[in-house]
């Protein structure tokens, strides 16, 4: 160090240099003269801060949102434990409106055409997963694929959800339901028909549906229970806000933990699958049925390449490849992963609307049973839900009522111009809202009521527009049909052989938002 002063010290330390110092160097010297760590740290702070807003300011432009960001985090803790009234509230405020949750921009769209308009610019969108999503699903998962990689993958599944091909399954809906209102019947008269929270039955019921349907008896009912056991915890691993990486005995790890038991054995069921269908049995499940469509696609590439001459009837509708076990299993999978929350959403909703109006249940049971001459042991077919329009009305309303998915987060790919005036930056998510569709009072007059009447009289069957149930576009839910059918047969069945009451609590009136809607009490 070198000696100005004859001591060995600093020189800005130096009582009789640093006054000279600061002469010489003016403002800048004066700032640098009071500098410490802790002020330091305090600018850096301040200017990321002023970062923070001018980058939400920047982005937000014209759309209407907060005045400012809460430094950081934005409103990370509302969306920590959702309320429907504040996605509600964000709706009523206008056409376009934005958040911005840490370093995330969210733009959500909530009029009908807006969100048609995100659902169809596949060029500019595509759904978007929290980083969890690839973790539990496979990073190699078809849902990941966009543009015509997603548009091939899905043209060799839409096989399996024609209503043809759901007529194999349907008798797997029959077993299942026949067993779970037995069930109900039990419980309920060992709880002496006291009232007690159904919920996590028609979770189990809805995982039960999905398994036979899905994989039929390849699955052991001890499986089929532990996957409706630890679902949940698939579910909690996928919530939108979730901690990035995986740590031990966090929520993230226990659903994947989760997610890899269920894989594992839709892979085991594969192999079985895989073995029945060569040896000629007949479908029972949506897994045997492509199975067998790659099997006789191998049959039909072997002949061409052999040269053997086919005839056009021979040639299967889609062409599929061969897919493993691990592939079927993570496709199998999704389908799981798509339909559990949604449906069982969907029946908590129907058993409580049924239960709060006895006059519509009364009337699902007298179509039930008058489309079955009054035996009520007629096995579920297609043409016979086809007799029942009142039934399908029900369902219809209790999905516009209370749509399970109101909003469906996609992620803006390249800068996304919505409006002639607002651009949406690539890299922010973009939500397409289905809530305030189906309760618009243009489509559906009086859209606050259950009328199931508007799908028969009335002119709700003519919205299709507003019907965003299921989305639309390129990634329209596959298993719409399934879906729908299997809630018609569900509820005609429940109403056919039991009774049930509803007994009100405080949160009756409630919605709860987790992945999905649900009543919560
Ligand atoms: C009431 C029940 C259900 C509701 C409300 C529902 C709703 C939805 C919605 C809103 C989407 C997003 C659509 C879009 O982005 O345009 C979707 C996608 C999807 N759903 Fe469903 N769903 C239900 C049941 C099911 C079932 C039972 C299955 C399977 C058996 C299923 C399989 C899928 C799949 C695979 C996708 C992604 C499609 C793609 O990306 O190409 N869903 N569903």
């Amino acid at each position: 160090m070198v000696n100005l002063t004859g001591s060995f010290i600093s020189p800005s330390a130096d009582a009789t240099v640093s006054p000279q110092l600061i002469a010489s160097a003016g403002f800048l010297a004066s700032v640098l003269d009071g500098l410490t760590i802790w002020k330091l740290l305090g600018t850096l702070f301040l200017a990321a801060v002023a970062y923070d807003q001018f980058k939400y300011h920047y982005y937000k432009g014209s759309i209407i949102g907060p005045a400012y960001k809460i430094p950081f985090m934005g409103p990370f803790l509302q969306s920590v434990n959702p309320k429907f009234t504040e996605y509600k509230a964000k709706w009523d405020s206008g056409d376009l409106s934005c958040v911005s949750v840490f370093h995330k921009f969210v733009v959500i769209a909530s009029t009908r055409d807006m969100s048609r308009k995100i659902f169809n610019s596949p060029a500019y969108v595509k759904p978007c997963v929290v980083d969890a999503a690839h973790k539990l699903l496979g990073k190699t998962n078809w849902v990941f694929l966009d543009g015509k990689a997603h548009v091939d993958y899905r043209k060799g599944l839409n096989g399996l959800f024609t209503r043809q091909a759901l007529t194999m399954y349907l008798p797997r809906v029959e077993e299942v339901l026949n067993d779970t209102f037995k069930r109900f019947l039990e419980k309920s008269a060992a709880l002496k028909h006291e009232p007690t929270p159904w919920m996590p039955d028609f979770r189990e019921l809805m995982t039960a549906l999905s398994c036979r349907t899905f994989v039929g008896y390849y699955m052991s009912d001890e499986i089929v229970q532990k996957v409706a056991d630890d679902y949940y915890l698939i579910t909690a691993a996928l919530e939108l806000v979730n901690f990035p990486i995986i740590l031990p005995y966090t929520k993230t790890w226990y659903g994947k933990k989760a997610a890899d038991m269920v894989m594992a054995e839709f892979a085991k069921c594969s192999a079985k699958s895989r073995a029945r269908m060569a040896a000629g049995g007949e479908i029972s499940c949506i897994m045997d049925a492509w199975v067998k469509a790659q099997q006789d696609s191998a049959k039909y590439r072997e002949k061409v390449a052999n040269g053997i001459e086919v005839d056009s009837s021979e040639k299967p509708a889609q062409v599929l490849r061969d897919f493993s076990d691990y592939e079927i299993a993570q496709t199998i999978f999704t389908f799981l992963f798509a339909s559990q929350d949604a449906t069982s959403a969907a029946s908590t909703w129907l058993f409580q609307l049924m239960a709060d109006r006895p006059e519509v249940l009364d009337k699902v049971r007298e179509e039930n049973l008058r489309v079955r001459n009054g035996d009520r042991t007629v096995p579920i077919t297609i043409e016979l839900l086809d007799e029942m329009p009142y039934t399908r009305a029900v369902v219809k309303e209790t999905l516009r009522y209370r749509p399970p998915v109101i909003m469906v987060p996609y992620l803006v790919k390249k800068d996304f111009p919505i409006t002639d005036k607002i651009t949406v930056s690539k890299g922010s998510m973009i939500i397409p809202s289905v809530w305030p569709a189906t309760h618009d009072e243009e489509a559906y007059p009086n859209a606050d009521s259950f009328e199931p009447e508007r799908w028969i009289t009335g002119d709700a069957e003519a919205q299709s527009k507003n019907w965003l149930v299921f989305g639309t576009g390129p990634h329209y839910c596959l298993g719409q049909t399934y879906a729908q059918l299997s809630l018609m047969a569900m509820i005609g069945k429940a109403s056919m052989e039991m009774d049930w009451e509803h007994t009100p609590t405080p949160l009756s009136e409630d919605i709860k938002v987790f992945a999905t809607i649900f009543p919560p009490g």
